[in-house]
């Protein structure tokens, strides 16, 4: 079995393949400052509910943008797995040019996405994964990844407006009925799902009249199911876009 795993600020969602088949996902908590020796509990139980064991993996490969949680990782595939992990960095074939001004700098996740996106579809694409930040990932038909863009992510924009006015409260992603709201949880419902549909689809359409090709619009993390279910400019949903892109990094670089 294939354990992958991907650090997000956030969270980190592992997966265990086998074969080609994810047969088993969790998302825990990134946390920077619990040990190896915590990671390994928290893992053995999960591998327990699942009924199997550590002995079950063959390799592991990882994506992080977190850099402290590289040492975390690495600690523990060594002392409980045995294993070195596949790290997705430089180094690691993508089959993917990078067209960044530095390749290095782009976010593993990113690259990621666009490798698998790009193998299911072998089209032009834009990826947009909602995490932490909501990144947009353009890929060329041809293949190669042409850059992006960053935005502040749902949750966190939410969480900043709850933090810096007194009288707002934390809200659920949630479309309220209508956009001219009648109490405070609808207006800055009203607020966060307009606009941040409003952001979607302003920076899809941007980058499709900067596109010479007119691409697939794949969408991927917490919320992009809400949110594709509301624009008509996100064409297909994928949750397991990163593992799956994990898997197929695995295939193309394992010895
Ligand atoms: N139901 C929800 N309502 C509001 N925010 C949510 C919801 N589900 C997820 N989020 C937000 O999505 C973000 C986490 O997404 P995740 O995919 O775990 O990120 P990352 O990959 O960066 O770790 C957080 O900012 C979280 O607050
Ligand atoms: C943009 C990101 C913060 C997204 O991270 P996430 O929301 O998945 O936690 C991450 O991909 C990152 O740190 N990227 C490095 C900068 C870049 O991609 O140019
Ligand atoms: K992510």
């Amino acid at each position: 079995m294939l354990l992958v795993i991907d650090v997000g600020n956030s969270n980190t969602v592992l997966g265990v393949y086998q074969d080609q088949k994810l047969i088993y996902d969790w998302r825990v908590a990134t946390d920077k400052y619990r040990t190896v020796d915590e990671y390994a509990m928290l893992m053995r139980q999960l591998f327990q509910l699942a009924g199997i064991s550590f002995s079950d993996l063959c390799d592991v490969i990882v994506s992080t943008v977190v850099p402290s949680m590289q040492n975390t990782v690495e600690g523990l595939c060594k002392k409980y797995f045995q294993l070195v992990p596949y790290l997705v960095g430089p180094g690691m074939k993508t089959g993917m040019p990078i067209h960044y001004d530095n390749p290095r700098e782009v976010g593993a996740d990113r690259i990621v996405n666009a490798v698998a996106a790009y193998d299911q579809s072998r089209c032009a694409l834009i990826v947009v994964d909602f995490g932490t930040a909501t990144t947009f990932d353009v890929v060329s038909a041809d293949g190669c990844y042409q850059g992006g863009a960053i935005a502040p992510g749902i949750g966190i924009s939410a969480d900043a407006l709850f933090e810096r006015a007194s009288k707002l409260p934390r809200v659920d992603f949630l479309q309220p009925g209508q956009i001219v709201a009648k109490n405070t949880v609808n207006s800055i419902q009203a607020g966060i799902f307009f606009g941040y549909l409003g952001l979607v689809e302003g920076i899809v359409s941007r980058m499709k009249v900067e596109m010479s090709q007119s691409p697939l619009v794949v969408a991927t993390g917490g919320l992009a199911a809400p949110i594709a279910a509301a624009t008509p400019v996100i064409d297909r949903v994928e949750p397991y876009l990163t593992l799956e892109g994990l898997r197929l990094l695995y295939e193309r670089n394992k010895k």
